[in-house]
């Protein structure tokens, strides 16, 4: 099988190359650059996978999967663009750089894939968003989604969506461990043992993800079928109104959505 290449194996480097490990994906079939060599000799150990310098990567890889932060996506493209050639296929995973920067920056002929993963893929619960490049055929699409395929969902998205994407459910498990971080504190400010807590909230979490998943009833409807008349949840939901948190959240997605779309001018 064609070897695919992972540069930069941090957060997410790693979830994409324990799930392809998880996925049945031979070992030697993968290749993986990274610039701390502590962390190179850990994913070595851990995986058994081959740790190759970025130009060697490049030379030996038909796909190669960019997971560096946006900041140093210039260095790395710099780095790579006189080995790349015509028929591979660059799979960028990182927020805010567009097709048309990694483009500008890497021979022609060489395809490239905007992705926007999110970290549940470490347990493959993941959910990616892919845009094409303008090179791309459906074939280099495919291939992009079978890629992100073995850790959750993928779905086909414009570019122009990207940021908005990045806000909802590439920065999205945070703002969930966020609420589940609160609710814990809650449980512990209202006398219950944090054990207890804990397990209250994300066994609840998981219920409910379930019901929208398995159910495919609106949310609101969902929330509606707890609310009894005159009830505590009334109580509980009408605090969170006064506290304007369906607007903080709105206000959140659109600073994250904002951040995104700065990235690419490397701010
Ligand atoms: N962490 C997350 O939840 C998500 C991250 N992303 C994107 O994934 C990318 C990586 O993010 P994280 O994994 O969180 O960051 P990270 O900092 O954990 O990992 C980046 C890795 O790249 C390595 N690196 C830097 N320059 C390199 C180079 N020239 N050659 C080889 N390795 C190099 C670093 O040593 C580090 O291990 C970012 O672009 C981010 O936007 C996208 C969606 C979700
Ligand atoms: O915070 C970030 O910039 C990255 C992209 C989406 C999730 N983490």
């Amino acid at each position: 099988m064609a070897q695919t290449a992972i540069l930069g194996a941090g957060v997410m480097g790693e979830t994409l190359l324990s799930g392809l490990v998880r996925a049945g994906r031979r070992v030697d079939d993968l290749l993986v650059g990274e610039k701390r060599p502590e962390r190179a000799k850990e994913l070595e150990e851990r995986y058994g996978v081959t740790v190759v310098s970025n130009i060697e990567a490049t030379r030996k890889a038909e796909t190669l999967a960019l997971v560096v932060k946006p900041q140093d996506m210039g260095d790395l493209l710099d780095e790579i663009a006189p080995e790349l050639r015509p028929g591979q296929l660059v799979v960028s995973l990182a927020a805010g750089i567009t097709t048309a920067f990694i483009e500008s920056r890497v021979p022609s002929g060489v395809a490239v894939v905007r992705v926007m993963p999110n970290t549940p893929a470490l347990v493959d619960e993941g959910m990616a968003a892919i845009a094409p490049g303008s090179h791309c055929d459906d074939h280099h699409l495919a291939e992009a989604e079978e890629l992100m395929g073995s850790t959750g969902r993928v779905l086909r998205v414009p570019e122009r969506q990207m940021d908005a994407v990045t806000a909802i459910s590439g920065s999205g498990p945070a703002y969930i461990f966020f609420v589940v971080e609160s609710m814990i504190e809650a449980g512990v400010h209202l006398g219950l043992p944090r054990a207890t807590a804990t397990d209250l909230v994300v066994q609840t979490v998981v219920g409910s993800a379930k019901m929208l998943r398995e159910t495919g009833t609106h949310p609101a409807v969902l929330r509606e079928q707890v609310t009894s008349p005159g009830g505590t949840t009334a109580a509980a939901l009408r605090e969170l109104e006064i506290h304007k948190v369906r607007a903080a959240f709105l206000a959140a997605m659109e600073a994250a959505r904002d951040r995104s779309r700065s990235l690419a001018e490397g701010s």
